[in-house]
């Protein structure tokens, strides 16, 4: 599997939700051009907007202010060769772990021997669960797992569908310090083998620097684009890159945006 990117511009987007208290503005005029193959982290405090965003680029909804194209196409809708990944894994607790994997193909029509000159699907959906250290873990069921192989299932679900570019929502937001850790040492290792457009929403500063090529730094509601960080750290990265001087000038630039917009503040 062999993995492109995709471009993303998205010029003047706003999105404002009708609510039964009134208008909610939730991002107000964002401009910004993403290059293909491109790890983008979007960091900002809670409530800021972050999910509407990738909502929106992922065509789950609609704003009729300001437009989006995705490769030069304007959206209006899911697009093919899309995946997500959320905070909460939504396994389907019935199917087994590769079952839970190979969904996202069945869903889509297309069975184990449809691509004749592929390895069948039942192969890479092992290669994939492999590569996330869950070798021999096939046949168990979500309950079996802890939270982390859990998320590596879900993760593992997303790359079956060979996405273009891959979104993910606070992927490890639910997990432990640790386990958290591990999973960015693995999230890095499978996108310096595939290669796709990844959008990765965080809350956390280090990890948003510590993977991304850029890192779009947000204000509160409603959501604009305060900051648009190219980060200058070497790949391959590894725990010594959070040793480089650039990566702790990288995080300390984007706590100072913080506590000059309120954010964070420690009195
Ligand atoms: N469907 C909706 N209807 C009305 N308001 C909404 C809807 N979805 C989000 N909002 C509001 O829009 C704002 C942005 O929400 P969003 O979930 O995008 O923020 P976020 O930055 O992802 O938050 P968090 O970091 O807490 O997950 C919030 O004020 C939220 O209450």
């Amino acid at each position: 599997m062999s993995l492109s990117g995709k471009t993303i511009n998205l010029d003047q987007v706003e999105k404002i939700y009708q609510t039964r208290t009134g208008p909610v503005q939730a991002l107000s005029k964002i401009s910004v051009n993403l290059d293909s193959g491109s790890f983008v982290s979007i960091v900002g405090p809670s409530g800021c907007g972050k999910s509407t965003l990738m909502n929106l680029i992922a065509g789950l909804d609609t704003t009729p202010h300001g437009s989006i194209r995705i490769n030069g196409e304007k959206i209006n809708g899911p697009v093919d060769g899309n995946a997500v990944v959320f905070q909460k894994d939504v396994l389907l607790d019935w199917r087994s772990v590769i079952d839970n994997v190979l969904l996202p193909l069945e869903i889509q029509g297309i069975s184990w021997w449809s691509r004749p000159n592929r390895k069948t699907n039942k192969e890479r959906a092992k290669e994939l669960l492999e590569l996330v250290g869950l070798k021999g873990f096939e046949d168990k069921y979500p309950h079996e797992l802890s939270g982390g192989m859990r998320q590596r299932v879900a993760i593992c679900r997303a790359l079956i569908q060979e996405p273009e570019l891959l979104f993910m929502d606070e992927p490890f937001g639910a997990l432990d310090a640790l386990t958290r850790e591990q999973m960015m040492y693995d999230l890095l290792r499978i996108y310096n083998k595939y290669k796709f457009t990844c959008i990765f929403i965080t809350h956390s500063i280090e990890e948003a620097v510590f993977l991304s090529d850029r890192v779009l730094v947000m204000s509160s509601r409603p959501g604009k684009l305060v900051k648009d960080i190219s980060i200058n750290l070497p790949r391959p990265r590894n725990s010594e890159s959070r040793n480089d001087s650039n990566f702790t000038g990288h995080v300390n630039e984007i706590r100072s945006i913080f506590k000059t917009q309120g954010i964070l503040s420690e009195v």
